[in-house]
């Protein structure tokens, strides 16, 4: 009896048990490649709304610190300040993408993003035997406030919002010595006031891959990538460059929340980052897909084509 009877007529389960060995051993090459590697995640409130995905997730960045690779996450939680400034009688109203956010609601938006989805990730991520630590953005981000205009170009004030000028690493740097994932919010403080200011998550992600320089910046959001029609999720776009990616902005393929992750991607790339995703947070193992497999899943920004 050969080695192949021996297993199909034997032991007829063994044959699917060395499938899943064989898992691992195609993942070989991507884990010998990212080990000590940085891996930065923003993780999308879009993204948040099935509790066991979220769980399944967290317990997939457990997965990427067990094989050896530095997870960070950026979380944001839009959905979840809504509702939470609905509960408080507040309209949720945006301007170019980002929530005006006034002095009342800065506390609902603080309390929303470091004071419940940031623990509750840490939380899912230790439940799953990884180790995290929730870092307040207020403790890595230095901001000013942003000033917008409308459409015909007049001033508009949006409140307590800003863009990142500085970011503080000490916290971050600390807890990856001790091959502990950083989770942070994002919010930044303000310069001189040390107020706090509500940051756009996408753009607090790119601010902290200017300065941690990952191999890979993955952005999970509740679309299969970037698409080619919004609407058609089979038109999804597998790899383009920075300029066709600033391009599809102008051309108005890309629209909405898409619009931030995708400056902020080619901002990134710009800084060093070798490669921006754009992956489906609804689907299972999505960041392992992403991370071990050759063909990757969802949109990949990359500084050139091959
Ligand atoms: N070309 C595009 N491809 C994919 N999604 C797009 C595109 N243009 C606009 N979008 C929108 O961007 C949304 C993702 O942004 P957003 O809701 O801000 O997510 P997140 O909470 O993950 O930051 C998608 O749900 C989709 O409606
Ligand atoms: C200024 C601004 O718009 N801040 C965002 C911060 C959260 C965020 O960006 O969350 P998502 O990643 O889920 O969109 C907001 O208040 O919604």
């Amino acid at each position: 009896m050969n080695a192949q009877e021996l297993t199909t007529r034997v032991i007829p389960d063994l044959m699917q048990v060395i499938e899943k060995a064989d898992v691992l051993v195609n993942a070989l090459p991507y884990m010998q490649a990212y080990r000590n590697k940085t891996v930065l995640i923003k993780f999308g409130g879009s993204a948040m709304d099935d509790p066991a995905l979220v769980k399944d997730l967290m317990r997939d960045i457990a997965v990427l610190e067990a094989m050896g690779l530095n997870p960070v996450v950026v979380h944001g939680g839009g959905k979840a300040i809504s509702k939470a400034m609905a509960e408080s009688g507040l309209e949720a109203k945006f301007v170019n993408g980002l929530r005006v956010t006034t002095k009342e609601a800065i506390g609902i938006v603080e309390r929303t993003l470091s004071g419940t989805i940031n623990p509750g990730l840490v939380e899912m991520l230790r439940d799953a035997g990884g180790k995290g630590v929730g870092i307040p953005g207020t403790e890595v981000f230095v901001g000013e406030k942003i000033r917008e205009k409308d459409a015909e170009g007049n001033p508009v004030d949006i409140g307590e919002v800003g863009r990142v000028i500085g970011t503080l690493l000490p916290r971050i740097e600390e807890a990856l010595n001790l091959e502990i994932t950083p989770v942070i919010s994002p919010l930044a403080k303000e310069l001189g006031t040390h107020s706090p200011l509500n940051i756009n998550a996408d753009l607090a992600a790119a601010a902290l891959a200017r300065e941690l320089r990952p191999v890979k910046l993955i952005y999970i959001s509740d679309v299969p990538g970037i698409l080619r029609d919004a609407a058609d999720p089979t038109s999804l776009i597998q790899s383009i460059n920075r300029k066709q990616a600033l391009q599809l902005i102008e051309d108005g393929v890309v629209s909405g929340g898409m619009i931030p992750k995708v400056k902020s991607a080619v901002d990134a790339l710009n800084a060093g980052v070798r490669k921006v995703h754009f992956i489906d947070g609804r689907l299972p193992h999505t960041l392992l897909l992403e991370i071990f497999t050759t063909e990757g899943i969802g949109t990949e920004i990359v500084r050139e084509q091959r």
